[in-house]
């Protein structure tokens, strides 16, 4: 939903109006090029931090409700629909569903306002590889039992490119430029992370795996999970400019978190926890589509028709009995309704659970372990860019010693060669500052700032950008992804936050994992899923 539908939408409830405008939401579409800030969420959750709801006049009768229809919510809803729990109803306060892989579109090409991809899948995740067989990704297995992706959503060549010492080189590991012990630290860390990919721990369980909860719990690599990356790296002589940057670069792509904060556990699972093998794939592919996971999305909501209710802000989950009620805002009516279900998912994130369950002790625990970083998201549409030397324009360009992650073309997918125009969408994780200074200083900046912003830096690459570029519009991202720093794995918060409270109330979100990834997502959903199962 455009923020400004939302503003006109919730202006009825006298107490919200006064707060959207304090929080500077008004601003947009004042770049010398056309486009504007897009997302709700933030007016959203400011309505549910700062208002309190009276109660519904009734409560509708459910089996089970959901709370959040991302990754997480959808994929408990499709299991326990696969598994004959029916009278279900997922709630989200957006118009669409996805939550952080949500994406939209234009005349030339749908576009990813989040996540964008999924890498090769490790082979024992079952579930998952069923899943991707129903949405048709995976087409069939070879006499190995290796599964076939269809090629239409392999990465298709060039796959990535990285602009450093003023040339676009293959991939992203920096090699043009680099001096014989610069290249040698990089073979030392992939020589360990080959030694971590094949690590088990003394309780027989790989070292680093997905979902992170089947990860060997071995002391010496939950030590990993007290120092961070930057420490870790230190202790390994790993000194050289590059591998410095590139692994901070990878910290920060995948988790939002400098490599100096982030923990050296994670760090290393984004490397060493990806095992898939494919029969026409390689290792290191990813699978991806014109809108990114938007497409996962869609083939998470396939038979969940009727069972999804959007612009359905929840703003209160209470036990009751043994029954759980849960009133929510319908923006559309601005009117507060009632659930009364035998069981609840909370797939949102751990602040906005606390929020809703009024339980402060709870929310304590979030304020202290769990950390969310705020992303800026573009969406720019451009025609022909000048091009620098080196590797052609590739699906993800990074630029190196950039703030931003670089952009990915979601056009890049498309079969025919000619393209009238791109869709070039561009990451930038708020990471130069702590995440309440930055996500205070992201709603305040408007549309020129971001547009401004997002220009100067695709400039060193792209001279032409200003003249080529004819519209940007702008996600904000308040509380993109839980930030896994030290602790937070292998700390007891997540462990007791994702308990269920008295057997009714169950929680799936990807911040419960520390690892914000679709896999993890898709497994928290699952778990949610089969506590309920048992129970009828
Ligand atoms: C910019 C960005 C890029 C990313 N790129 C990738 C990638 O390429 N690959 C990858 O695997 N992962 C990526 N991720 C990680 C991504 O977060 C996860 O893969 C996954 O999408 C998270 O799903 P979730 O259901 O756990 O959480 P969320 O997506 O946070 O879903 C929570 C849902 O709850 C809803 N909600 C919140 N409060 C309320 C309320 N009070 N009432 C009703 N509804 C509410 C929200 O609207 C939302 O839909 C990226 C994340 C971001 C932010």
């Amino acid at each position: 939903m455009k923020r400004g539908e939302f503003i006109r939408l919730t202006t009825g409830i006298a107490v919200a109006a006064p707060l959207l405008y304090a929080c500077g939401e008004t601003k947009r579409g004042t770049s010398a090029i056309p486009g504007e800030i897009v997302g709700a969420s933030a007016a959203a959750g400011h309505l549910l931090r700062d208002h309190t709801f009276n109660p519904p006049a009734a409560f509708e009768a459910k089996e089970v409700v959901i709370v959040g229809a991302g990754v997480s919510g959808l994929s408990a809803a499709r299991y326990l629909v696969q598994h004959g729990v029916t009278d279900i109803i997922v709630l989200d306060l957006e118009q669409q569903p996805g939550g952080n892989a949500a994406s939209g579109g234009n005349a030339f090409s749908k576009y990813p306002w989040g996540a964008h991809y999924v890498p090769v899948p490790n082979n024992n995740l079952t579930e998952y590889l069923s899943f991707l067989e129903e949405a048709r990704v995976i087409t069939g297995y070879d006499q190995a039992g290796l599964p076939v992706y269809d090629e239409f959503y392999i990465c298709h060549d060039p796959e990535e490119r990285l602009y450093v010492n003023g040339h676009w080189q293959e991939g992203l590991v920096p090699n043009f430029g680099l001096n014989a012990a610069e290249l040698a630290d990089f073979k030392q860390f992939f020589a360990l992370i080959d030694h971590f990919k094949k690590l088990k721990g003394s309780d027989g369980l790989d070292a680093f795996s997905i979902p992170v909860d089947t990860s060997s719990r071995d002391e010496s690599l939950r030590a990993l999970d007290r120092m961070t990356m930057k420490v870790w790296m230190d202790s390994q002589k790993l000194t050289s400019e590059y591998i410095r940057w590139y692994v901070d670069y990878c910290t920060r792509d995948d988790f939002g978190t400098p490599y100096d904060m982030v923990s050296a556990w994670a760090g290393i699972h984004y490397f060493a926890s990806r095992k898939g093998k494919a029969a026409n794939a390689a290792h290191n592919d990813v699978l991806t589509w014109e809108q990114g996971n938007g497409f996962l999305i869609e083939a998470l909501r396939k038979n969940l028709d009727g069972k999804i209710a959007t612009g359905a802000l929840a703003t209160s989950v209470k036990a009751s009995g043994d029954r759980v009620r849960i009133s929510y805002l319908d923006v559309a009516t601005r009117q507060l309704k009632g659930l009364e279900a035998k069981h609840c998912i909370m797939a949102v994130p751990q602040f906005v659970a606390a929020r809703l369950l009024g339980d402060t002790e709870r929310g304590k625990a979030v304020t202290d372990y769990f950390h969310y970083v705020p992303w800026m998201v573009a969406n720019l549409t451009v025609g022909d860019l000048h091009e620098r030397g080196g590797q052609p324009a590739s699906w993800d360009n990074v630029i190196y010693g950039s703030a931003s992650l670089g952009y990915v073309d979601a056009t890049h997918q498309q079969v025919q060669q000619r393209k009238e125009r791109r869709n070039l969408t561009y990451y930038l994780p708020l990471t130069h500052t702590s995440p309440e200074a930055a996500r205070k200083e992201a709603y305040r900046a408007g549309h020129t700032f971001w547009a401004e912003k997002v220009l100067a830096d695709l400039h060193r690459v792209h001279p032409d950008i200003r003249e080529q570029t004819e519209r940007i519009d702008i996600m904000l991202w308040g509380h993109a992804m839980v930030q896994p720093r030290p602790g937070m794995v292998h700390g007891e918060a997540r462990k007791s936050l994702s308990e269920s409270i008295g057997g009714a109330i169950h929680f799936a979100h990807t911040d419960l994992a520390g690892v914000s990834i679709f896999e993890e997502g898709f497994y928290q959903g699952l778990k949610a899923a089969r506590k309920i199962l048992q129970k009828t």
